[in-house]
């Protein structure tokens, strides 16, 4: 019996493990079984905390299909609340490794079921070499790929993970089931990738769509709607602070001293036991 939580970030849903104070089996396996909707507890990624030799604690994240991303960024903050309200880190700032680097949640307000995080994600990178993109160019910005007949502007980004944004004037007109598989399976991205659909509403508000590498469409992505943030304001040089809205609600992020930072809730949903037998 494995002891878990469940909890959510604008609808982006995760079953956090203590890797600490108990045993896991592996954790590719144990992500695609408790992340099935119908035959386990059902979220869209596992997350698993470990301690850490440089930081305060250490997150382990892998997608519903059992894939190991290096990042999340609704899921820090679920657990950022979680490592606080546990007492497994001290104060309401803290240090956590992942496998993007450090990242620094601070713990805004805090109740019992919904606090409010802001997240230091780092720096936003767009080297092709990092997003292990298969071109000669140096960076994807704004670069035309067809798809079943239509051009799409395309920029790749590493906030955290690897994420492509493409604006577009009317979100309604993009069928994300489609479109959002061909291109985390295109194959300019052997790795795949995410992909973010944006929407500029005005300068301060975006409306974002996501569809996310070994998941599917989601309801939120917290380094998705970071992407759209970065890459709207290079292109149509839009506010450095901005809410990103998604179908899962709203998250903000700000540019500030070259670094991006991220504020939003988590939200427990529930406590259990997963009988892994
Ligand atoms: N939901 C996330 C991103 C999760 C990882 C992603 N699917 C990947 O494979 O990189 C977020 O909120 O950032």
């Amino acid at each position: 019996m494995l002891e878990f939580i469940k909890m959510h970030g604008l609808g982006n849903d995760f079953i956090i493990f203590d890797g600490i104070n108990q045993d896991l089996p592996d954790h590719n396996e144990l992500a695609k079984k408790v992340c099935d909707r119908h035959f386990g507890i059902g979220a869209d990624g596992m997350m698993v905390v470990k301690q850490s030799s440089s930081s305060d604690i250490k997150m382990l994240f892998y997608n519903a299909d059992g894939s190991q991303a290096p990042m999340c960024g609704n899921g820090i903050r679920c657990f950022a609340k979680y490592v606080f309200d546990e007492k497994l880190v001290r104060g309401k700032e803290f240090e956590v490794e992942t496998l993007a680097g450090i990242m620094r949640p601070r713990i805004i307000s805090s109740e019992e079921k919904i606090s409010f995080i802001e997240v230091n994600l780092g720096k936003a990178y767009f080297s092709s070499e990092m997003i292990h993109a298969n071109t000669n160019k140096e960076k994807i910005l704004n670069e035309s790929i067809e798809i079943d007949g239509n051009i799409f502007k395309i920029s790749a980004v590493v906030v955290g993970s690897v994420h492509a944004v493409i604006f577009v004037d009317d979100l309604n007109k993009i069928d994300i089931n489609v479109i959002g598989r061909k291109i985390e399976n295109h194959q300019l991205f052997p790795n795949k990738i995410n992909v973010n659909f944006c929407q500029i509403i005005d300068d301060t508000n975006f409306q974002v769509l996501t569809w996310e590498r070994g998941v599917g469409q989601t309801l939120a992505c917290g380094t998705g709607a970071a992407s759209a943030a970065v890459v709207g304001s290079i292109l149509y040089n839009t506010s450095k602070k901005v809410n990103v809205h998604l179908l899962g609600g709203t998250v903000e992020i700000e540019q500030r001293d070259n670094e991006i930072f991220m504020t939003g809730p988590a939200e427990v949903i529930c406590k259990g036991v997963y009988y892994d037998k």
